[in-house]
């Protein structure tokens, strides 16, 4: 067929369309459904998907753990939406910002049995969108031709789609004089920057930071957390040695993208850790994809680095995706009285190098 699109492609659109509140058509072995984004339902939508069938709303096993929800699908459960509830039920079962004044939301009916593949990759694809992980299924019969279709396949493929260089140019900084910035294009994804201090030899290890971007920390210098400092450290030191790489990967909030942050730290603010944060929002603590990393490193000619990190799955990442790590260089700095709970939550949970 002519111009089909590549299960990428189906899953950008696929984001865009939930983002915008519109439901997709998602196809598995035992039939479809109309999949909406639960942040992005409206009662309009919720009316309308009612008229088509039985609503069960998806959501993973972190946030049924919260709601005390049994888990019969391993990393999911499914509950059917009361037919005397509407979207506020949603939104208290989806969204914990309301767990401690609403905590008597349940008790919930977990529904078993059958395929959760198609839940599944609703999930996948509203995690995609950088939405709460949560979707409303509505099972579909008829053809849609409205509505946007993949299988469950191409919601769930994580074949990682190339980047692409885009432009480059010298951008002299505070830290190193002789700098260039690289910009990488994710097609219908993030674009991500490479940082290039100097001339780094590629037949040696290269001095090389995998930043993860920090809106907060990095722009505005927020106290919770230590990113800022990090990337200015990395610089700094790429800057003294005389060569260095630094990927700015755009991946906010580890993952979960900034407006999720910020309902991560609302949850910190209520005295959760920043694991317990995004497990209580659904996510696992770390979303992040670092074989983006290896991708950009490698197509900046890089094979082996003197990686500036304490956090073992970069490294284990690198390894796996062959870029060879010669050397760990720490990168401890910027702890404050407001980040010693944070730093010390990654060492404690997240196996964080000291
Ligand atoms: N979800 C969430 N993300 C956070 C929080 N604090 C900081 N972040 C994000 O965490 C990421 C920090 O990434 P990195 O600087 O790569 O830190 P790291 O994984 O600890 O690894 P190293 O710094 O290399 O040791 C950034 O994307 C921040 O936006 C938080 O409390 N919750
Ligand atoms: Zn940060």
């Amino acid at each position: 067929m002519l111009f089909t699109p590549t299960h990428a492609e189906q899953r950008s659109r696929a984001a865009h369309d939930l983002r915008l509140g519109r439901p997709v058509r998602v196809d598995g072995p035992e039939g479809g459904a109309a999949v909406f984004a639960a942040e992005t339902l409206t009662e309009e939508r919720l009316t309308q998907a009612r008229a088509i069938g039985r609503p069960v709303l998806a959501i993973t096993a972190w946030r049924a753990e919260t709601l005390k929800v049994q888990v019969y699908d391993g990393d999911l459960a499914r509950l059917a939406v009361p037919e005397t509830e509407g979207l506020r039920w949603i939104s208290g079962v989806i969204d914990p910002a309301r767990d401690l004044s609403m905590p008597m939301k349940g008790p919930f009916k977990a529904e078993r049995g059958g395929s959760a593949d198609v839940s599944r990759a609703a999930i996948s694809l509203a995690k995609g969108a950088h939405l709460l992980p949560a979707a409303l299924l509505v099972p579909l019969s008829e053809p849609t031709p409205d509505l946007l279709s993949l299988t469950v396949e191409a919601a769930l493929d994580d074949q990682l789609v190339a980047l692409s260089p885009v432009s480059s140019a010298r951008v002299p900084l505070a830290a190193a004089k002789d700098a260039r910035l690289h910009i990488f294009r994710e097609p219908g994804g993030e674009e991500h920057y490479a940082i290039e201090i100097g001339s780094p030899r590629r037949d040696a290890p290269v001095l090389a930071r995998l930043h993860s971007a920090c809106f907060t920390g990095d722009l505005l210098d927020s106290l919770k957390c230590d990113c800022g400092p990090q990337l200015r450290a990395a610089l700094a030191q790429m800057g003294a040695e005389g060569s260095g790489i630094l990927l700015y990967l755009n991946q906010e909030g580890r993952g979960i993208g900034l407006a999720n942050k910020m309902r991560a730290y609302d949850l910190q603010d209520q005295g959760f850790d920043t694991v317990d944060a995004n497990h209580r929002l659904g996510f696992e603590d770390d979303e992040r994809d670092f074989r983006i990393g290896a991708q950009l490193l490698r197509s900046l000619g890089v094979s082996q680095v003197r990686l500036m990190t304490n956090n073992p799955a970069k490294i284990a990442r690198m390894e796996s995706c062959d870029i060879a790590v010669a050397e760990r260089v720490p990168l401890r700095v910027g702890e404050t009285p407001e980040n010693s709970g944070y730093l010390a939550t990654k060492i404690a949970k997240s196996g964080h190098l000291t």
